[in-house]
């Protein structure tokens, strides 16, 4: 059956609507669930179209073509157009929709608010008192105030054991005493921090009476509120331009002997008494609930720059017309090409599977702070930290893959900014590092992996969490030919395989002799396959169970599609593991290949309105080639033509510099 896309409009281009007329689902109930919920997505398509009805929220230029100065700016601007008017576009309560319409407004080159919403606020909800709530968190919801999370140092960013920002405290006068002891300790990368904030999150080393007890939060003003100049003290700037988030004023920021009073110590979890007694937290983890946060938000926000370029690169392959198949009077769309849908279409399975998983990692968050705000019980942390590491670090890998990808899929126009695919990537890539840099992250899943090998190898296997379960069992013969569950069973045989061999290997270099972190270092990369194997068992699982539960049955059934084509090649691409114990045999291969092949067939007619579903506006696009209306080449002639470059036929450069070569190359 096909449905009335609502994407379909008089004067689009035709390849794009024919495309739209083929879909068996109705996108509309498909955004349903990249979104969450009807209300979600429904009140998305209405905020899209509130802020279309603003002018002074569009770009004033195509944002590829601003300078970092402008881009600053332009962000900047638009935020205080947003201020006018955010009770009108969105429930200023509602997380989702203020995500929605930054994004859609401000694009993707990062902004003044861009870290006070989404770590400041945070950190002030996981780790601040209740005296401290009321003292600094209605302020920074209203935003008299802006922050940011100032953590990491220039000398040191995964290590933070090692920060060296100190934070003495002086009984006498109750005061923290912060200090920036050499330069490697200057604050160095975060976001919102040059320029913007007048606060911050500052994460230093707790110093009583000679002694230290580690990095902990404080709240810092950082810029006088009335002048925004920096307080004294404080030396604050910006970084420098960087590979995206060019609109975004990352920053460094040092204290010379700066104090603060001793209720700045965020103290909801542990506190220091007027006298220099430390109360200790009841988890040692417990003050870095924001990045734990923000790696549970990862793998949606991370699905959704997936979806991004995904519909960029799906709407110009069905409008880019070029070569034969059989018919040799017409030229066919790229999107027919085998190579092309093989390079697109299981990223866009895993831009949907991505979105499935984040929203359990979302909950669990929201579940642990809830717990610990409410009783102090932090027993779900471990589980979620091992978790979040392997899947933010195997997340943003794969996003940054399937950009490249639909990057390239585009051809030549894809290098072209006109696309925004580079902005994209760039913007992806960067949670590759930031949150933790990936390696750094995937070893703190394996910590978690090796000791559960640990706990089944001395007999207290019924000690495993779920997730882990499969540890001591997994080892089942699999007939791929029975469903889902034969290659979730596929898969776990895999990954037990490769966490057994790496604990193994880590055990028996310590038993030669070598210490755990030597044992350890020369076992990392097994170690970190292994995280990366349970990880993606973790998301097929998901995947998997998101899938089950749908109800609208045209889209269950596109989805079970998609879901076929992400188990084939998930299990294709580590076949090898499988293969070198036998354990997979070659007919099996074959078998996953040739579903894989039938999978790409059956996605085909969907693949417009499978991207069509995540329902980017033209705004938030912000790309020529990726265009609702699929009108490519004349909008690239346009924006061409809107190159500063062009203002003039001759370039003072030319007259200055090419000219008087070329004369004097005539004589
Ligand atoms: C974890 C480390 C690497 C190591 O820590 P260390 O102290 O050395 O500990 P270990 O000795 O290795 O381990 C000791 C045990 O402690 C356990 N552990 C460690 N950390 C945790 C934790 N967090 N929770 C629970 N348990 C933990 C560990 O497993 C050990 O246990 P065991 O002994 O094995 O039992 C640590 O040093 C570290 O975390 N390093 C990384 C540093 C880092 O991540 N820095 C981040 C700085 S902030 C930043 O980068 C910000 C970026 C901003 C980007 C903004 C972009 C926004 C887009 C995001 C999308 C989000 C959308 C949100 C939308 C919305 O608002 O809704
Ligand atoms: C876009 C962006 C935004 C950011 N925003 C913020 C922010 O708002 N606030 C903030 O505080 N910080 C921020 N950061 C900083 C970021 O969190 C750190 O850069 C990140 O945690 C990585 O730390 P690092 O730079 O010290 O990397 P390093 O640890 O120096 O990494 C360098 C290499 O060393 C390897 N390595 C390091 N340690 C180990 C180990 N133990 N085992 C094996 N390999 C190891 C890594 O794998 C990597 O290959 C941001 C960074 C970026 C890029």
């Amino acid at each position: 059956m096909a449905f009335l896309n609502k994407e379909i409009r008089d004067g689009d281009n035709q390849d794009l609507t024919e495309e739209r007329r083929t879909a068996t689902f109705d996108t509309d109930k498909m955004a349903e669930v990249i979104y969450g919920s009807e209300k979600l997505a429904r009140r998305r398509r209405e905020i899209s179209h509130a802020v279309s009805r603003i002018p002074e929220l569009a770009d004033s230029r195509p944002l590829p073509f601003l300078d970092r100065f402008e881009k600053v700016t332009e962000g900047t601007r638009k935020l205080s157009v947003l201020d006018r008017h955010l009770a009108e576009l969105i429930d200023v309560n509602d997380n989702g929709e203020a995500l929605h319409l930054y994004h859609e407004v401000m694009g993707m080159e990062g902004h003044p608010l861009a870290l006070h919403e989404v770590m400041f606020v945070p950190a002030l909800i996981g780790q601040a008192s209740d005296e401290q709530y009321e003292k600094w968190l209605g302020r920074a919801k209203r935003r008299e105030i802006i922050g940011c999370y100032a953590q990491t140092e220039l000398g040191h960013g995964s290590n933070l054991r090692k920060l060296e920002t100190t934070a003495t405290y002086t009984p006498s006068t109750q005061e923290f005493i912060l200090h920036t002891p050499t330069i490697t300790a200057l604050k160095w990368w975060p976001g919102a921090l040059g320029k913007s904030s007048n606060y911050a999150v500052v994460v230093a080393d707790l110093i009583i009476k000679d002694k230290s007890y580690g990095p902990h939060p404080f709240i810092v003003q950082l810029r006088d509120e009335k002048t925004h100049q920096p307080l004294p003290g404080i030396t604050v700037g910006d970084i420098g331009p960087k590979m995206a988030f060019n609109g975004g004023d990352n920053g460094y920021l040092g204290f010379d002997n700066f104090r603060i009073p001793r209720e700045n110590l965020l103290n909801r979890h542990s506190r220091v008494e007027a006298d220099g007694t430390y109360v200790r937290p009841p988890h040692a983890k417990i003050g870095h609930s924001a990045m734990i946060r923000v790696r549970s938000h990862m793998a949606t926000g991370q699905g959704w720059l997936l979806g991004h370029a995904l519909t960029i690169a799906i709407r110009y392959s069905a409008v880019r017309i070029q070569g034969f198949l059989e018919d040799k009077s017409h030229e066919v769309k790229v999107l027919d090409y085998q190579t092309q849908q093989h390079r697109l279409f299981p990223a866009i399975a895993r831009a949907y599977a991505f979105i499935f998983c984040g929203f359990e990692t979302i909950r669990l968050y929201d579940q642990l702070i809830l717990d610990m705000n409410s009783n102090g019980n932090t027993s779900g942390m471990a589980d979620l930290h091992a978790l979040t590491s392997g899947l933010k670090s195997v997340v943003t890998h794969f996003v940054g893959q399937g950009i490249e990808q639909a990057r390239m899929a585009c051809g030549g126009h894809g290098y072209s900014m006109a696309s925004y695919i580079s902005e994209i990537y760039g913007v992806a890539i960067g949670g590759c590092t930031y949150e933790g840099e990936n390696m750094v992250m995937l070893l703190q899943l394996a910590r978690y992996l090796v000791k559960s090998v640990e706990l089944v190898k001395s007999g207290k296997a019924n000690q495993l969490g779920p997730m882990v379960a499969y540890l001591a069992v997994a080892d089942h013969k699999v007939n791929l030919a029975t469903g889902p569950d034969s290659y979730v069973k596929m898969f776990q045989y895999i990954s037990k395989r490769q966490s057994w061999k790496a604990t193994e290997k880590f055990l028996k270099f310590m038993e030669n002799g070598d210490s755990r972190d030597v044992a350890w270092n020369k076992t990392a990369v097994e170690l970190t396959r292994a995280s990366r194997l349970h990880t993606r068992l973790y998301i097929m699982e998901t995947f998997i169970r998101r899938v089950e539960s749908v109800t609208d049955i045209p889209v269950k059934s596109a989805l079970t599609d998609l879901l076929n084509l992400h188990l084939n090649y998930e299990l294709l691409d580590v076949a090898s593991y499988a293969l070198e114990d036998g354990f997979m045999s070659s007919n099996q291969m074959d078998f996953i290949k040739n579903q894989l092949y039938s999978s790409l067939e059956k996605i085909r007619p969907n693949a417009v309105s499978l991207v069509d579903s995540f329902q980017f506006s033209d705004m938030q696009l912000r790309s020529v080639l990726g265009r609702r209306d699929g009108h490519v080449y004349q909008n690239l002639f346009d924006w061409a033509k809107s190159s500063p470059l062009n203002k003039t036929d001759v370039l003072p450069s030319v007259t200055q510099y090419l000219k008087p070569m070329m004369e004097k190359a005539k004589l």
